[in-house]
This record gives C-alpha cells, structure tokens and sequence, in this order.
C-alpha cells in the first residue's frame, strides 16, 4: 500500500492556497503573510494574469507560489479558499474535497448547482465550508436548526451600484439606474436568487444552508439610492427561540458589491483552526 499523506494538524501546520486574488483573496494573502495566523502559511495563489499577480504579491514577506489554472492547486495546499468568479466553484472545490481536504467557500451560491460536491466530500473525508462572510448569526441559525425552525425570512438592501447589471435585473428589464426612492427588485427563493444574482447574494444562500434551504427560506432584495452600505436583516422563528439581526456592511473600495467584513469573516475562521480558545459555533 502506498505511504498515507499525512493530513493537516495545526500542530504540524497547513498550507493555504486561495483560488482567484481579488478583493477577498488579497486580504486574506497579506494576512496570511509571515505566519501572522499561527499554523498556517500562504502555499499558492491561482490567478489569471501572473506577472501582475507576482508583482502584487512582492510586498509579502513570504510570497507564495504563483499559478494560472486551479486544477494544480490542490497538491500544494492543504486547505483552499475559493473567492473566483462563481462559476469556477467545482473547478477550485472537487481536487481538494477528492483528497479529503477543506475547501472554504464564498461563491456558496454556486453549490447549489453543485450538491454533488457535498456527496464528494463526504465520500472522501473532505470538507467544505461556508463561513459567515458577509453576514451574521448563523451560529444561532445552526443552533435553532437543531430544533425546528419554523420561517426564516431575509431582506436586504443595498446601494444601486451594489447591484446594478445583475442578470436578474437585465433579464427582467428592472431598471434601477435612476431610482430616487427604495425599490423591491426581487422576492422568491435563495435558490433563485444563486441564479439571478449570482454575485451578490451568496448570504442569503448560506443562511440558508444553515436553517431551513434554499426553497423555504423567504428573500426580498431592495435597491436603495440614499443607502451606502450593504445591509441584511435576518428574522427567524423557531421553537427554541425568535431573533432578529441585522448587519450593515461597509463596502470594499474594490468592489462595491462585497461588504469589507468577508475578508475579516474568513481570517477569523483560519485564526480558530490551530486557536488554544475557539469561541462561537
Ligand atoms: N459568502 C459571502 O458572504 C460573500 C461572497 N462573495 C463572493 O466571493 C467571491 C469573491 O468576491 P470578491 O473577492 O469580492 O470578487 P473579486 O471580483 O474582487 O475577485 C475575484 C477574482 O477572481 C479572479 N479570477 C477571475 N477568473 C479567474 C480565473 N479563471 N483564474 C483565476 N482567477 C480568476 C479575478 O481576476 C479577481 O481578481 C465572489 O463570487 C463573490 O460573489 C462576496 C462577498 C460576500
Ligand atoms: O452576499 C454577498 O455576496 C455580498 C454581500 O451581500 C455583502 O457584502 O454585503
């Protein structure tokens, strides 16, 4: 039989590789930069353009390894992030789920149409996770959904820019560009909202993951024109308890349609892999 690769330990320490180096995965990389996580280096990078990926990447104190296509990443890292466009999610996921590594994973919506990857996973000892991101409380969701969770219901609103040319909204004709007063764009599934808007509603698919799916879960989506930040509230009604949240999150210069705090979301779950104290579910 041939020599078991060892699997990762926060104890040995892990590889990280991060599949797409844009807003999200350039955070996370300097973050990484020079063991500043405890257990954890930043191995790769997949982007599309190299040279200007390694001219980037420079500043690091340990730059990592520069690479062009996905499919090379998973025998120099033990854990991925996938922050691409979300139409590469298998492409970035299956190798390392194959191999009974984790993916972490931010263009969630895209599992829908994926849920093999799950049975993939699960097959081979891999494991795919959906941090928090953008949005909040799905430690409480996940908790409720241990009981029953009755209605799970979500209305966010963001600025026009935050979603303006979403296919949804081109295909529907809704044009928002001049608004002057709050308009609801959007009311259905998460699961319609993956297709519809398929960057910039990845939160409404992970709370759904967490509660009760992507066909029960209630959405609204609001065009504001006075509104500057990214906002989400969440209301859930459960038999163990009844909460309602909501956060407002700034967004990054780069890209309006992503809320600064995923990047943080993300570093927060790599901190707990190797932390002595792991507080929050
Ligand atoms: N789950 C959540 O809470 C959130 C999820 N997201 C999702 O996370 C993903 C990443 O978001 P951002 O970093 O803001 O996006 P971004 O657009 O800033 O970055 C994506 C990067 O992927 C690169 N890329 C595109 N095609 C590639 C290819 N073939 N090979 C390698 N790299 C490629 C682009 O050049 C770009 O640098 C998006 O799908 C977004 O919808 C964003 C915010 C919150
Ligand atoms: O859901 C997303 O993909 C991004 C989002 O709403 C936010 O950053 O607030």
């Amino acid at each position: 039989m041939p020599p078991q690769e060892e699997s990762w330990s926060p104890v040995r320490g892990g590889r990280v590789a991060i599949a797409g180096l844009g807003t999200v995965g350039r955070a996370v990389a300097r973050a990484l930069d020079g063991g500043a996580i405890p257990g954890l280096s930043l191995s790769a990078v997949a982007v599309r353009d190299a040279d200007k990926a390694r001219a980037e990447l420079a500043a690091l104190a340990a730059p990592p390894e520069v690479v062009t296509a996905f499919d090379v990443l998973e025998p120099r890292a033990d854990i991925v992030l996938e922050c691409a466009p979300s139409q590469h999610l298998p492409a970035i996921v299956r190798p390392f789920v194959t191999a009974g590594k984790t993916a972490v994973v931010l263009s969630c919506g895209a599992l829908l149409d994926h849920e093999d990857l799950v049975e993939t996973a699960r097959a081979h000892g891999g494991q795919i996770v959906v941090p928090t991101g953008a949005l909040l409380g799905l430690d409480a969701v996940t908790a409720a959904a241990e009981g029953t969770i009755h209605t799970v219901r979500m209305i966010t609103r963001k600025p026009v820019r935050g979603l303006v040319g979403a296919p949804y909204l081109v295909e529907n004709g809704i044009e928002i560009a001049g608004i002057t007063e709050p308009m609801r764009v959007f009311a259905g599934s998460p699961r319609e909202a993956a297709r519809g808007f398929p960057a910039n509603l990845n939160v409404a698919v992970a709370l759904s993951l967490a509660g009760i799916g992507p066909d029960r879960t209630e959405l609204e989506i609001w065009a504001d024109p006075v509104l500057d930040r990214n906002t989400h509230r969440i209301e859930v009604d459960a038999d163990a308890a009844r909460f309602a949240m909501t956060i407002e999150n700034v967004p990054t210069d780069e890209n309006p349609r992503t809320g600064r705090i995923t990047a943080l979301s993300v570093i927060a779950y790599l901190r707990k892999l190797a932390a002595p104290l792991r507080v929050g579910t």
